[in-house]
C-alpha cells in the first residue's frame, strides 16, 4: 500500500491507497499543533492500524507533502521508526510535467502543487483549484499545463477565529449558512458576513481570474471546508476532497517507481 501524508496548517492527514483496487481505503487526521502531534503520532497511528486490521509492514512507500516545515523532522523520524521507510518529501518542482511560471517556484506550497497536478491529470484543461483549508487558496493552471500562480486569503475558520480573538464581544460561531444575509443577532451577523461574504469572494475571484486571462477554466474545489458554502455548488465542476492526496500520489509515482 501507498501512504500519503499531507501536513497542512490545521491537520496532518494520513491516507492509504491500494494500488490494486486503485482506491483510497483508509484516512485519518491528526492535529498539526506540535505538542499534540508528537503524542498523537506515537499513540493514534499504531492504535488506528491495530483497530483497522492493518500492519506497518503493509506500507511499501510513503509520499509526504508539508506546508508546515516545523513538523517535517517529527514525521520523517516517525515514518523511519514505525514503517521503516524514508518518506519521499515533495518539492514544488518535483513534478516536471507541469512548469511553475511564477517568480519563485520554490515558494509555492506543495499542497497547492499537488492540487494542480491532480486537476491537470484529470481534465488536461486550464483549471482553477479552490482549496478551503486554513487558508483559502486559488491556484491557476493554463491550457498548456503551466502553473500561473496562486491567490491566498484567510480560510473560513481562520476568518471566524480572527474576529473572535481580535474583539471583545464576538463569539466563535459555527460555520453554518444562515437564511438571510442580514443578521438578527450577533451569531447570525457573523455567520451572514463570513458565509455570504466568502461566497461572493470566491465568485468574484473566479470571475476576475477568467477576465484577466481571457480563458475558460474547470473550477475544482477541495479542502476540509469545501462543502460549507452551498450556494457555490453551481460554480464548481467538481468537489474532490481527495484532490491533494491524488496529486501527492501522482508526484511520488513520477519520482519513484510505485
Ligand atoms: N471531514 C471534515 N469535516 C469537517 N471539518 C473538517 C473535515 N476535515 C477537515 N475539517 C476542518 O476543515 C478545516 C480545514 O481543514 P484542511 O483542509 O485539512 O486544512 P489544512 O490543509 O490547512 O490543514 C480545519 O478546521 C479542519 O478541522
Ligand atoms: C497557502 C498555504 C498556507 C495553504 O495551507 P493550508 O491552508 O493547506 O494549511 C500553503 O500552501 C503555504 O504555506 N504556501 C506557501 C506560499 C505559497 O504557496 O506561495
Ligand atoms: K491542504
Amino acid at each position: 500500500m501507498f501512504l500519503a501524508i499531507d501536513a497542512g496548517n490545521s491537520n496532518v492527514v494520513f491516507a492509504l491507497y491500494n494500488q490494486e483496487s486503485q482506491t483510497w481505503t483508509n484516512q485519518f487526521r491528526l492535529e498539526t499543533k506540535t505538542p499534540k502531534l508528537i503524542s498523537q503520532l506515537a499513540k493514534k497511528v499504531p492504535v488506528y492500524f491495530l483497530e483497522h486490521g492493518l500492519s506497518a509492514a503493509d506500507i511499501r512507500e510513503i509520499g509526504f507533502s508539508s506546508v508546515v516545515p516545523e513538523v517535517n523532522g517529527l514525521i520523517v523520524d516517525f515514518c523511519k521508526n514505525y514503517f521503516g521507510i524514508e518518506p519521499f518529501l515533495i518539492s514544488p518542482t518535483a513534478y516536471n510535467a507541469l512548469e511553475v511560471k511564477t517568480q519563485r517556484p520554490q515558494e509555492m506550497g506543495t499542497d497547492l502543487m499537488c492540487n494542480v497536478v491532480a486537476a491537470w491529470d484529470k481534465f488536461k484543461q486550464a483549471a482553477i483549484v479552490v482549496d478551503f483549508g486554513t487558508a483559502l487558496t486559488f491556484t491557476v493552471v493554463n491550457d498548456q499545463g503551466e502553473v500561473q500562480g496562486v491567490s491566498i486569503v484567510p480560510g473560513l475558520r481562520t476568518a471566524i477565529k480572527s474576529l473572535f480573538t481580535n474583539t471583545s464581544k464576538l463569539p466563535e460561531v459555527e460555520l453554518k449558512l444562515p437564511e438571510s444575509a442580514i443578521g438578527k443577532d450577533t451569531i447570525h451577523a457573523i455567520q451572514a458576513g463570513i458565509l455570504y461574504g466568502y461566497t461572493g469572494l470566491v465568485q468574484g475571484m473566479v470571475k476576475r481570474i477568467k477576465e484577466e486571462t481571457k480563458q475558460e477554466y474547470k473550477v475544482i474545489a477541495t479542502g476540509g471546508l469545501s462543502e460549507i458554502l452551498t450556494p457555490l455548488e453551481k460554480e464548481f465542476d467538481l468537489i474532490d476532497r481527495n484532490l491533494t492526496l491524488n496529486g501527492l500520489r501522482l508526484i511520488t509515482q513520477a519520482n519513484q517507481s510505485l
